[in-house]
């Protein structure tokens, strides 16, 4: 087993407990977030480590420290404010940010994640303080092996790396995502068990071609536009050498790449290093979870239903091929299948000949032909048009417009099925196609509601007169990739096949509970949520033999569930011991 870090390792003792052997001490220990209890330390550790003197005499227990820094949580001004705290308490301490978030994820994720993590996103370079992951800029891409060396860890497993073209639904944002990141890979650790010595997160500084930022002089990115054609693609290659040579177990979740690379990126190094793109791969399965728990909420067949994508991005045309995916297991043929979805873009619905196409959009495009009984105005259906000849059952907002949901859009689903299935994925808040409370207010209560960012129930009157709510499913790929990218690392998966996020899906539409009214678990059921998908997942590495884990591939179900489950990685203080001191 390699060396966690060059800090510190992490050692079984006689009983086979947990513990840390460390070969810094004092000052630099009390430094290093994953080694700092702060108050925590014992009396003994104080002696063993030089701490004495340099933390106060009352010994905290992790349950105070937790107190403590939840009282003064509450009291931040605004949600940035909050996300700042928590940001600086990870950076501070690690264990007592991860025990925090444990107890309160509910609250805390919208606070680290969609939608807060937008705004620390665009203010990144403002509030910086303290690093944390790797930097991958052009300035220093020739000396990247360096940079390598210097990161302190020594196994990572999980590697979120952005170029930050296309950030949630607010576009290019240059330096600041390495906030997005930073946040994906808490989630990984709170919500998939990935210990966090275990994750890197990498920002890709290829430049941004926002002027604003570029003219900003405490801007903290290289100022040049983004690097594009074979210079992009060689400083990629570059990338990915330097990470298999440095982490040859590690995988890379690719975050928020523009359409134009975002494919392309994937398709490159999907089977050079095991890696998936969390915006087509693992917003796909996400939907695809959720709509095939709608259909079952509805009473229907899924491959019943007829679908429309709005945004022809990494986020729609993920979608719409999860969903053809879903359809075609259900028993469609490939025809069959492609017939049920329709991708809508800025211009209108995807028709051949009509626009120029990129190559991920072009099997979504209808022929002309296949039209020729619609009733449109102009020379390309618009999305009502499509929602009203398709007959439409279900909707799926992924372009980033707000407000692109209208009462006509929502109305013309609704006039074709008794339960319409209309899910604004686009994140952050700010960016959702439509409120879910208009939602309920224009169908009349009827339609299925999942969104992308956190929403509250809405209160509905039915027209008998009776008081209720309307739930509202969270409809986040944090339900995907957590336990997606655990499963992969436990089996050692080779590759990430579409078979593996398929299952992904499929086992979250079996965890998900509907008589709640809900398309989605709550998100208490997150962890639960993410093991079950871990273990499907790593099950089907295994059977398609890209499972690298010798141990694992003889596990029967109960062990693997088991192995899954001791392997998950929680918050606890462990003793430590100093290198070469001899064991008591
Ligand atoms: O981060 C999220 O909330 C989901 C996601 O990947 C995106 O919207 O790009
Ligand atoms: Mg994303």
């Amino acid at each position: 087993m390699a060396r966690v870090s060059r800090y510190y390792d992490v050692k079984r003792d006689e009983q086979d407990r947990r513990y840390l052997e460390v070969n810094v001490t004092g000052f630099a220990l009390l430094h290093i977030p994953l080694l700092n209890k702060s108050t925590g330390f014992s009396a003994e550790e104080r002696k063993l480590l030089g701490l004495q003197g340099l933390v106060p005499p009352h010994q905290s227990t992790l349950e105070e420290q937790k107190e403590r820094t939840y009282r003064r949580y509450l009291q931040q001004a605004s949600d940035l404010e909050r996300h700042v705290y928590l940001r600086s308490l990870q950076d501070r301490n690690e264990v007592l940010f991860y025990a925090m978030l444990e107890e309160h994820l509910e609250e805390m994720l919208p606070i680290l994640y969609t939608p807060t993590v937008g705004e620390a996103v665009k203010a990144f370079s403002d509030l910086y303080r303290y690093p944390r992951g790797l930097v991958v800029s052009t300035g220093d891409i020739a000396s990247l092996d360096e940079s390598l060396e210097n990161l302190p860890l020594d196994d990572v497993r999980m590697i979120v790396a952005t170029d930050s073209s296309a950030i949630l639904g607010i576009g290019d944002q240059g330096f600041g995502g390495m906030a997005i990141s930073i946040g994906k890979l808490s989630l990984y650790t709170t919500a998939g068990g990935v210990g966090p010595d275990k994750t890197l997160p990498v920002e890709l500084d290829v430049g941004t071609d926002r002027q604003d930022l570029l003219d900003d002089p405490l801007y903290l990115g290289v100022h040049h536009t983004r690097l594009t054609g074979a210079a992009y693609d060689e400083f990629l290659d570059r990338f990915v050498e330097g990470v298999q040579a440095r982490y040859p177990k590690a995988i890379i979740q690719w975050e928020d790449f523009a359409k134009g690379s975002a494919f392309r990126v994937l398709e490159r190094y999907r089977r050079v290093i095991p890696s998936f793109n969390d915006d087509i791969q693992g917003t796909g399965a996400m939907a695809l979870a959720g709509l095939l728990s709608a259909a079952r909420l509805k009473g229907e067949r899924f491959e019943d239903q007829v679908f429309v994508v709005v945004g022809a991005g990494a986020g729609g045309i993920g979608v719409a091929m999860a969903i053809r995916q879903g359809l075609i297991r259900a028993g469609l043929s490939a025809e069959q299948a492609s017939a049920r979805v329709y991708v809508v873009d800025r211009q209108g619905l995807l028709v051949q000949g009509q626009v120029e196409l990129e190559a991920h959009q072009r099997s979504f495009a209808r022929t002309p032909a296949e039209l020729f009984d619609w009733t449109v105005q102009g020379d390309v259906p618009t999305l009502q048009e499509t929602i009203r000849n398709a007959r439409a059952t279900a909707l799926l907002g992924l372009s980033g417009v707000s407000g692109l949901f209208t009462q006509g859009v929502i109305e013309a689903v609704a006039a074709n099925t008794e339960r319409p299935i209309i899910f604004p994925l686009s994140n952050p808040t700010s960016n959702v196609e439509a409120l879910p409370e208009e939602i309920v207010r224009w169908t009349g209560g009827r339609a299925i509601i999942a969104s992308g960012s956190p929403f509250a129930d809405v209160p509905h009157r039915t027209h008998d007169g009776i008081d209720g709510t309307v739930p509202v499913g969270q409809g986040n790929n944090v339900f995907i990739f957590p336990g997606l990218g655990f499963g992969a690392i436990i089996s050692r998966a080779r590759e990430i096949t579409d078979d593996m996020v398929m299952e992904a899906a499929r086992t979250l539409a079996d965890h998900t509970d509907i008589s709640t009214g809900r398309v989605y678990p709550s998100i208490d059921q997150l962890r639960e949520v993410s093991i079950q998908i871990a273990v499907r997942v790593a099950r089907q590495a295994i059977s398609e033999g890209v499972a690298a884990e010798r141990r694992v591939r003889v596990m029967s179900d109960e062990q693997l569930m088991a192995f899954v489950r001791r392997r998950f990685w929680v918050p606890k203080y462990l003793p430590y011991r100093r290198v070469g001191t001899p064991t008591p």
